[in-house]
């Protein structure tokens, strides 16, 4: 085995700094797999991971990454061989063990997936955040709402589990409404599926938040948190089901009981870092037939190593659209 170059963030004096070291490849130890990685993605827990106080990685220095996906180069499991197309993400990836930001990982077997349809840099471009939306778009779809029961809202709409799931839902039929702050990128979410863009939730931020407003969605996902969960809950329609998955408006949520209690609205905990291999490996097949999302060129941008900085400060900002697919073959 050749060496490889890696990308290592290390955290001293409340800093985290990045550079790039040559490594030799260790021994595989029963049931792993050595991955020859193509492509990662930059998701917002990646910005996190790279911010001293982020909250999400266990241990520094650590090659972060938290989506891999590539081609087997060794393995000691008899599940996958030499040459399979893998995609892993979650568990312990770029945050307790090194993670995609390197030419080269090592995974337990039991955290891949074998790519069938989908290239490795679709997988790449799908990655934690589009696996996240597939879960949310299922949580709804499986409590039973469907396209004729009304609007369905999607919050952080530009980002990567906010695109994904409106390309997602719209493909099943339903009304997709987008929540954004980026009037710019209202053509692309309608191209995404979008019948109907507004702006961030609560629309009026400064209007005192009532325990139930007027009913206006069958259905949402979520991934801001905070005031535009809570707005959400109390808008939900009776029955209506919110899919929350993140935190890019807050981790807090002052909510009441009341959308729970008089009009049986769920809330609906999305979790796709700890989610078993097994669903896990059956999601990914619907992800490479009837969900796979139809606009994946649209939502990715391929950049090299190089240009994880440049995205990590957008994503900090909440400025970045779509999902940053990093090609490891590159901007060494
Ligand atoms: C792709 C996924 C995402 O993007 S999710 C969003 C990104 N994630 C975050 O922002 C979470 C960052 N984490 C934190 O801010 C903190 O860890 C915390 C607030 C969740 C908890 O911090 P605290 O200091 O109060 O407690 P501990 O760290 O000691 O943990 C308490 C308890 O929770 C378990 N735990 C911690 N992190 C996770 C996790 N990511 N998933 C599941 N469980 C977690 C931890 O093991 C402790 O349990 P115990 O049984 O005592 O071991
Ligand atoms: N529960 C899980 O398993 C997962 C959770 N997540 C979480 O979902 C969230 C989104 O992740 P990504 O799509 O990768 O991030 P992203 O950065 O690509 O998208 C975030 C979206 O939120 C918007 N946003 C940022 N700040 C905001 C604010 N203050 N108010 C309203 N909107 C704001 C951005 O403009 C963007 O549209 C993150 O919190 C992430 O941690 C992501 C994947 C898995």
């Amino acid at each position: 085995m050749t060496h490889f170059r890696a990308l290592i963030a290390d955290l001293a004096d409340d800093t985290v700094t990045t550079r790039v070291e040559t490594r030799d490849p260790a021994p595989l130890e029963p049931g792993q797999l050595r991955i020859a990685v193509e492509f990662s993605g930059v998701n917002f827990k990646d910005a996190l991971a790279l911010t001293p106080g982020g909250g999400v990685v266990r241990r520094y220095p650590i090659v972060p990454g938290i989506d891999i996906a590539g081609t087997v180069l060794e393995s000691t499991s008899d599940q996958f061989a030499e040459g399979d197309r893998v995609v892993a993400h979650g568990y312990e990836i770029g945050t307790a063990r090194d993670g995609g930001y390197a030419e080269q990982a090592v995974v337990p077997a039991e955290w891949a997936v074998k790519l069938d349809a989908l290239s490795t840099r679709e997988a790449a471009a799908v990655g934690t955040a589009g696996f996240t939306a597939a879960l949310s778009v299922a949580a709804i779809v499986d409590a039973g709402i469907t396209p004729g029961d009304g609007p369905v809202v999607v919050t952080g709409a530009t980002g990567g589990v906010g695109s994904t799931s409106i390309d997602l839902l719209a493909g099943l039929g339903y009304e997709v409404v987008a929540s954004s702050g980026k009037p710019a990128a209202a053509d692309r979410l309608r191209e995404l599926g979008a019948a109907e863009i507004i702006g961030r939730l609560p629309l009026d931020p400064d209007a005192k938040p009532r325990p139930l407003g007027k009913s206006r969605w069958a259905a949402a996902v979520d991934c801001v948190g905070g005031a535009a969960l809570a707005d959400v809950i109390s808008t939900l329609d009776y029955g209506g089901v919110v899919a929350a998955s993140g935190l890019t408006g807050g981790a807090g949520l002052k909510t009441t009981v009341m959308p729970f209690i008089l009009r049986g609205v769920t809330l609906a905990g999305i979790d796709s870092v700890l989610l078993p291999i097994e669903p896990r490996r059956a999601l990914w097949q619907r992800i490479e037939t009837d969900l796979r999302p139809r606009h994946l060129d649209l939502v990715a941008n391929d950049i090299g190593i190089d240009g994880v900085g440049a995205v990590v400060e957008a994503l900090r900002a909440g400025e970045y659209t779509g999902r940053a697919v990093v090609d490891l073959g590159r901007g060494w």
